[in-house]
């Protein structure tokens, strides 16, 4: 039997609704979704297993131009997702506000080929979708053009025989009842980033790293330690708040889907530590697994 595997990218702006897209397209919760701009910084795999076929799907941050060193390495993994992919999904928010001009640019370059996602049609009317399709056809002559609602699933289904359309024949890259190459510390610590980017305003969410610092696994809990990382001691008096009121909040809402997402009972320990302008130092963002 002939099988297909290959990778699939998925860019596009902050916000535009990436990180919904593949959790629809992957059918788990793998990556995490809020909404705030800018919360996808790595590249997170998700793979799409059936016995004739393996897509390897990459969510990428949102392309911005970078104003700190902390960005241009996340405009790295955009990059080298381009490179690599047999297939790329250019989601667009069809509300979109920011200039798209970037995201055009770097499509213009790669060989892949390219299908349009016009996101959030159930926010907006037919004329507005289809003056959006002429648009997209015009200034992109991508391969395909989908209007889709990722939060509602809609037209997702067609997405999948496009890529299929174009996966090369390839035996499967990864054990075929893997579901993602990232660990399960790495999913816990995306939940608690995904809570302080939902609890807190401003500059706190970007300013923030997770660590784990012990994941210990017993019969029945699994006692978990992590570190929030933030630049500055204002920072940590606004994360743990008044008589640690706000870090509470995170650490019960956590707790709550970090014992979902791994089926079992959690002890979670919080702690709030500062490291002076982390996002500046290279050696704390490749701790940190972002590669420079
Ligand atoms: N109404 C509507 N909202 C959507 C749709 N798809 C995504 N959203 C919302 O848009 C917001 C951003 O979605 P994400 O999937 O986090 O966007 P992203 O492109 O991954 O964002 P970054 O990780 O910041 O680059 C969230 O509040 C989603 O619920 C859609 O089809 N319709």
């Amino acid at each position: 039997m002939s099988h297909k595997a290959g990778f699939v990218s998925i860019i596009g702006k902050p916000n535009a609704g990436k990180s919904t897209l593949m959790n629809a397209l992957v059918g788990e919760k793998m990556s995490i979704v809020t909404p705030k701009a800018q919360t996808t910084r790595h590249r997170i795999i998700g793979i799409v297993n059936e016995p004739e076929y393996q897509i390897v799907i990459s969510d990428t941050p949102g392309v911005i131009k970078p104003a700190y060193t902390l960005q241009a390495s996340m405009m790295n993994f955009v990059e080298g997702s381009l490179i690599d992919a047999d297939v790329i999904l250019l989601v667009t928010d069809i509300q979109e506000k920011y200039d798209e001009s970037d995201v055009i640019e770097k499509l213009r370059k790669t060989d892949s080929p390219v299908a349009v996602l016009i996101n959030k049609i159930d926010k907006s009317t037919e004329a507005e979708v289809k003056s959006k399709i002429a648009y997209w056809e015009e200034t992109l002559h991508p391969q395909a053009i989908f209007a889709i609602s990722a939060l509602h699933e809609h037209n997702i289904a067609a997405v999948m025989p496009f890529i299929l359309g174009h996966l090369p024949e390839h035996p499967p890259y990864y054990e075929k009842d893997a579901l993602t190459d990232k660990n399960e510390r790495f999913f816990v610590s995306e939940i608690i980033r995904e809570k302080v980017f939902k609890l807190y305003e401003k500059e706190i969410p970007y300013s923030t790293e997770v660590i784990i610092t012990a994941f210990k696994e017993e019969a029945h809990i699994n006692r978990i330690s992590a570190e929030i990382i933030v630049e500055r001691d204002s920072q940590k008096n606004i994360i743990i708040g008044k008589g640690g009121s706000m870090i509470k909040k995170v650490g019960t809402y956590a707790r709550e889907d970090i014992e979902e997402f791994l089926q079992k009972k959690v002890f979670l320990e919080l702690f709030v530590k500062v490291i002076p302008d982390w996002r500046k130092k290279d050696n704390y963002l490749k701790r940190f697994g972002y590669e420079h």
